[in-house]
């Protein structure tokens, strides 16, 4: 697990990942968003391995926690082209790494190097999801519990949180912060909401809205990875709970006041976060496998 792991054996690995993630990019702007949370889904359950890719009845890709991830076939895609040039060597577990790395630089965020040489685990069970992935109603507590199984700080969780300055999220992750009165106007529920912000998502999530219908993360500049999260959970526009909650408490309240005035220094901030999250777990030598496909493990 070291910088340049496949210098020798397959050294145009990055590039290829690279162009892959480029060219899904262009045609969807939703893809990075999705990419990296995948990193996020899979780093946290067994460690950056890839687990998070298998498909089949009972893996973690299969639970309910993990219906909305996306991004599988820009992986997948990578892994075609990287099976031609290099078989069986570059890993599914870097691909999520690499590609993550490089639709936050694709989106105007940091580009970051990163070490390579993963292993992809053979382990992907739906039920080590739930007890490994934040879920939005936990406190600031619960976070930083979880991070810091992870070997990430409370630092690290407000950093990372950051990655919600792109993407976007179902109706469902945050409609039980409000109420719609049957005389159509709005109750909060969670009165850490601006209630301008609320009616705006209770307009785009209509009663009946189909499930598939989506917000974006951060309206203000969806597709530019930038500072602008931390400026709206200031303004009380946090989309989750779990990103309102990161100013209700003062170990990290701190942190998101600096990011929101200092950009560089979130970028800074970033690249040391991301390198953390994206070394969780890792597997190398010859643990685990090289997965020829990374949607299943090898036979
Ligand atoms: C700290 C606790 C976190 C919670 C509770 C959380 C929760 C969520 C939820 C509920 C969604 C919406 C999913 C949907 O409905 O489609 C989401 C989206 C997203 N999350 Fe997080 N997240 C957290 C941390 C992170 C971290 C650490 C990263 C990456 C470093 C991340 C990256 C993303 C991205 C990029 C999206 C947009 C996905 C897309 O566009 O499809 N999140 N998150
Ligand atoms: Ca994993
Ligand atoms: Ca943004």
């Amino acid at each position: 697990f070291s910088f340049g792991f496949y210098a020798a054996t397959c050294p145009a690995a990055e590039l290829m990942v690279r162009s892959t993630v480029r060219s899904a990019s262009s045609v969807d702007p939703t893809v990075p968003g999705k990419l990296l949370r995948l990193l996020f889904h899979d780093c946290f359950v067994e460690g950056c391995d890839g687990s998070v890719l298998v498909e089949g009845n009972g893996t973690e890709r299969s639970d309910p926690a993990n219906r909305s991830l996306g991004g599988f076939e820009v992986i997948d895609s990578a892994k075609r082209t990287l099976e031609i040039f290099c078989p069986g060597t570059v890993s599914c577990a870097d691909i999520v790494v690499l590609a993550a790395r490089d639709a936050v630089e694709f989106t105007g965020g940091p580009s970051v190097e990163v070490p390579t040489g993963r292993r992809d685990g053979k382990i992907s069970a739906a039920s080590n999801v739930r007890p490994n992935i934040v879920d939005t109603s936990f406190s600031v507590d619960q976070m930083m519990n979880l991070f810091s199984s992870k070997g990430l700080s409370a630092d690290d969780l407000v950093i990372l949180s950051g990655a919600h300055t792109i993407g976007s999220a179902h109706c469902s992750a945050f409609s039980d912060r409000f109420r719609r009165n049957p005389n159509g106007k709005l109750t909060l529920i969670d009165a850490s909401l601006d209630g301008a912000y609320a009616d705006e998502l209770m307009r785009r999530c209509p009663a009946g809205a189909a499930s598939s219908a989506t917000v974006e993360n951060d309206p203000a500049t969806a597709f530019v990875f930038d500072n602008q999260y931390y400026r709206n959970i200031l303004s009380h526009k946090g989309l989750f709970q779990s990103d309102s909650v990161l100013i209700s408490d003062g170990r990290t309240r701190a942190q998101v006041e600096s990011f929101a005035k200092d950009q560089i220094g979130f970028f800074e901030n970033w690249a040391q976060s991301f390198l953390k999250l994206s070394s969780v777990g890792v597997k190398s030598g010859d643990e685990g496998e090289i997965r020829l496909s990374c949607s299943t493990n090898n036979v």
